[in-house]
């Protein structure tokens, strides 16, 4: 007979964000957690008893509740807590591996109320398209990988309910997304009146990042138009901006069954689907000439 050899499982990649609440000033810490379980599981393999078996389901819910337990202290903490308790709590497991990745954030600064906006560490990639006929110039910049989140001041209700409509509605959820945004610039030809594009980028993105954090936002295309409108208002430079803005779900964990209640602080940040919401916004009086899809921009 077939020999089995070393074996593990466990669930990976529970996404898994803690939103601490100190009064107005939140923190946050955004984990990717997975867990790998090994020990007596021969019999799982050779005969599909599942006597020794700890659902990997139920590591994930570990993940989640030990999350509200515990905090996050430290990726280093939180796994230690984690490896400790599946190996000291079930006699078939013997060895735990905990593997985290952690997404950092930084404060986006905020002029209004309370510290909850936060923009991922990291680069985002800067972009332009130039355009010239021989006579004229068209100029789009933008960006992209720009991920921002707000951990409170975001509501969405009294939208259309139908007979598939299952969405509670949110009176203080998560909003985070990944700005892609394209602006064209009216600037046409008078070289003596060249905009400074090194300027114009980081102001740019100075009040877009500023009108996502000062927003209370009523829907992600509320605070999309914001956005766009703040950089309308604020550059004279340019006329036009769209953006494509994925709506970064996160969900409320239900950690009633451990007896545990989630008061807004962790969620499950899901990858897909995602809702995606992309719109122009335009001075007055401009045309739209930025394409629909930005991807071929
Ligand atoms: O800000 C949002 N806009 C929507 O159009 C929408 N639809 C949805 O399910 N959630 C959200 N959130």
């Amino acid at each position: 007979m077939p020999i089995l050899g070393q074996n593990q499982y466990g669930k990976a990649e529970n996404r898994v964000v803690r939103v601490t609440r100190d009064g107005a000033t939140h923190h946050i810490k955004d984990l990717n957690v997975s867990v790998s379980l090994s020990g007596d599981m021969d019999e799982v393999h050779y005969s599909g008893s599942n006597a020794n078996v700890l659902p990997t389901d139920t590591t994930k819910n570990t993940v989640y509740a030990f999350a509200k337990e515990h905090g996050i202290e430290s990726a280093e903490q939180f796994g230690i807590h984690l490896a400790r308790h599946f190996v000291t709590s079930q006699e078939p497991i013997h060895r735990a591996r905990v593997r985290v990745e952690e997404y950092a954030w930084e404060r986006i600064e905020n002029s209004g109320e309370g510290a909850h906006s936060f923009v991922r560490k990291g680069q985002e990639t800067r972009l332009a398209q130039i355009t010239y006929d021989g006579e004229k110039w068209e100029i789009v910049s933008g960006l992209k990988d720009l991920v921002v989140m707000n951990s409170t001041n975001s509501e969405f209700w009294g939208y259309v309910k139908d007979k598939y409509t299952t969405l509670p509605e949110a009176y203080d959820r998560i909003l985070a997304t990944e700005v892609s945004g394209r602006w064209r610039f009216n600037w046409t030809d008078d070289e003596q009146q060249m905009p400074d594009w090194e300027t114009s980028y980081e102001q740019v993105k100075k009040h877009m990042l500023q009108a996502f954090a000062e927003t209370y936002s009523l829907s992600l295309q509320q605070t999309l138009y914001a956005m766009g409108a703040r950089i309308v208002d604020h550059r004279d430079e340019i006329d036009e901006i769209r953006f494509s803005l994925p709506n970064k779900h996160h969900f409320l964990v239900d950690l009633e069954s451990f007896g545990l209640k989630n008061d807004n602080e962790v969620y499950f940040a899901a990858d897909r689907p995602y809702g995606l919401i992309e719109a122009t916004v335009l001075r007055d009086g401009c045309e739209a000439r930025i394409p629909v899809d930005l991807s071929n921009l």
